[in-house]
């Protein structure tokens, strides 16, 4: 089993980390609050901080009019194996002070820091380790007496705002209360005992320290309270004489004033049969003891908690995101994951697992085929053009026997049509694979704390898409021009050798070129233009789409970013973790709860060092 010391040192360490770590209470259930804690309660005047400097055997606690206590003290008590006495102060932690005259200073320009000079209260406790020979293992916390008037400087509000403060230390189940109440005034009417009796009406975590039983009228004692026949609590009252203020103006040393009060009780023949139960020496023990009870009855509960919050606050990160390492390394790996979950979601876009990849064969098979219905080649071909354009390309001499010239000029402005359905199509494949980045962008979970990474993914993929396009419209064009650059022979031998359907045709071709230019001739060249251009566009409508998938989606599936993979591989740290950048409140969030985490954690590996010893 762990010992007494172990255990209360165990919990002061908790509470250490809990402090740095900011928690003190507050909000839901904290660890603070499931640590046992001893809180010192009391009306003003009442004798609390004589108590306290008689505990640790040292003046150290600030004094004068009005309220001094402001913030809470936790005050830490480690017994030392002899060596000189010193004290430590959190916020300060590599200064020792073996001065305990400065430690009273300090805790006074320490309760300024926080709540100013304008004499207001504070819940942020100022932590003070005290390593001594002369003390217990304790650890106590004083709070600001309990008071019925505010006094000059000092706001209204700050009777009631002290009332809360203490109020939300006691009510805490695991709170043991030090109730100070002064011998000379009616413990009915003791600030104290009122608050304790309401929030722990059954007295089992109350233990009541009566003050000033040597300021007590003559002829009167205060043995109904110690012996419990006032007012009735689980604990033994503790009596206590202090040093008066006359004591503390002629400089009495706390050990003189100690022994004192031992003499006191021993000699007293109202309280003789008490004087082993009595005094600041006792108190201590006494707390000491019970708090280690405590703690270790509490400690399964504090197992239980840390392990839920542990789980708890895990989850948490892991829903917002694990804080990325600080190397290049480690941040480069984290892009690479992220470039390829963006990657992976793009790529299911396009192959079916999510929709989008259908619009593209929407264009192939609507889009593109309506626009090259409409393409005018009623017009381009009308007997009018025709005759226009072979007539140009005659010149001055008339063709003789098939306008060859006038074909070709036919065919090749035919052609020239097809570039702008040709173009459509790879603008309208490009902004439907420019959509499905902006969307697999959105739909990449792990990117959403990356709003810089996800801008730069962003315009690395459309980069990259433009120049997917820029290759896609050349290759298509050039499936055009390749149409132009090479006639398909066969299709006019074949034509040359087809009979004349009509009779009116059969006549005409018995008397070829009777006259050049005549309609119907020129309707003939027409239609076998017309004739040629819907092959071409026959076998267009079905290669645009494999140039625009080859140059556009396929290369959109391969190599999206490689571009930028090649980049990032070259960049430096600094760049790295400038691309990381997360939204600030993000990484406040998870900053805190990784805080926590850590002081979980460190709580449960402090508690398993004892637990197991
Ligand atoms: N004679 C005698 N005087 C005491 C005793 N306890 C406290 N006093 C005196 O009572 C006065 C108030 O004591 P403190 O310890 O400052 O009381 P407190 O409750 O801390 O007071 P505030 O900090 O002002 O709320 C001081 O002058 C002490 O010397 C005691 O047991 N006997």
């Amino acid at each position: 089993m762990a010992t007494l010391e172990s255990l209360i040192g165990l919990v002061n360490r908790i509470q250490r980390a809990c402090t740095i770590l900011g928690d003190h209470g507050g909000e839901g259930m904290s660890l603070w609050e499931a640590l046992p804690t001893v809180a010192v309660v009391g009306g003003q005047s009442s004798g609390k901080s004589s108590v306290l400097e008689s505990v640790v055997g040292r003046d150290f606690l600030p004094r004068g009019s009005g309220i001094v206590t402001r913030r809470p003290l936790v005050l830490q008590l480690h017994k030392t194996e002899g060596g000189a006495e010193y004290a430590e102060f959190l916020h300060a932690p590599k200064k020792k002070y073996p001065d305990f005259a400065a430690v009273r200073q300090e805790i006074a320009d320490e309760t300024d820091r926080i709540t100013g000079k304008t004499k207001q209260i504070s819940n942020v406790p100022i932590h003070l380790s005290i390593y001594s020979p002369n003390v217990v293992d304790l650890t106590l916390i004083d709070l600001p007496g309990l008071t019925k008037v505010a006094v000059e400087g000092q706001p209204e509000s700050i009777v009631e705002d002290i009332e809360m403060m203490v109020r939300s230390y006691v009510e805490k189940p695991n709170c043991i209360i030090l109730a100070i109440s002064p011998a000379n005034q009616d413990i009915a009417t003791s600030d104290a005992i009122k608050l304790a009796r309401e929030v722990d009406p059954s007295g089992e975590r109350t233990f009541g320290v009566l003050t000033k039983l040597d300021l007590m009228d003559k002829g009167t004692n205060a043995l109904d309270v110690l012996e419990g026949r006032s007012y009735k609590l689980q604990h033994p009252w503790v009596g206590i004489v202090n040093r008066s203020q006359a004591d503390i103006n002629k400089n009495v040393d706390m050990m003189a004033a100690r022994r004192k009060e031992q003499e006191y009780f021993e000699s007293s023949p109202e309280y003789g049969h008490l004087a082993h139960k009595m005094g600041a020496e006792y108190l201590a023990k006494l707390l000491s003891k019970h708090l280690e009870t405590v703690i270790r009855q509490r400690i399964p509960s504090i197992i239980a908690l840390i392990n839920k919050t542990i789980d708890e606050l895990n989850s948490e990160l892991d829903r917002i995101g694990r804080p990325v390492g600080v190397d290049g390394g480690a941040q480069l790996y984290t892009i690479l994951e992220m470039c390829r979950a963006f990657d992976r979601i793009f790529r299911e876009h396009l192959e079916g697992g999510r929709p989008g990849g259908d619009r593209i064969y929407r264009v192939f098979d609507h889009q593109l085929p309506d626009a090259l219905k409409k393409l005018p080649f009623d017009r381009h071909l009308s007997t009018s053009n025709v005759k226009k354009v072979i007539s140009e390309a005659d010149g001055y001499q008339p063709h003789l026997i098939a306008p060859e010239q006038g074909y070709r000029r036919l065919i090749d402005g035919s052609l020239g049509f097809f570039k702008g359905p040709a173009e459509a199509s790879v603008d309208a494949v490009h902004s439907i694979l420019k959509e499905l980045v902006r969307k697999s962008i959105v739909e990449t979970q792990e990117l959403k704390r990356f709003p810089t990474l996800q801008s730069d993914i962003a315009a690395a993929a459309n980069d990259a898409l433009e120049k997917f396009r820029n290759e896609s419209r050349k290759t298509v064009l050039r499936l055009v021009e390749m149409e132009s650059s090479y006639l398909t022979v066969e299709f006019f031998r074949k034509l040359q050798t087809e009979p004349e359907k009509t009779p009116q045709n059969q006549a005409q071709a018995a008397t070829p070129n009777v006259d050049r230019y005549s309609d119907n001739h020129l309707r003939r060249i027409g239609s076998n233009v017309s004739a040629y251009i819907n092959m071409v566009c026959e076998t267009l409508r079905n290669t645009i789409p494999k140039a625009v998938v080859f140059c556009q989606v396929r290369e959109a599936k391969r190599s999206l970013l490689n571009q930028f993979y090649a980049q990032i591989g070259r960049r430096e740290k600094e760049q790295l973790g400038k691309m990381l950048d997360e939204d600030p409140s993000l990484m406040a969030k998870r900053e805190t709860i990784a805080k926590r985490l850590e002081l979980y954690k460190s709580a449960r590996d402090e508690i398993d060092a004892v637990a197991w010893k």
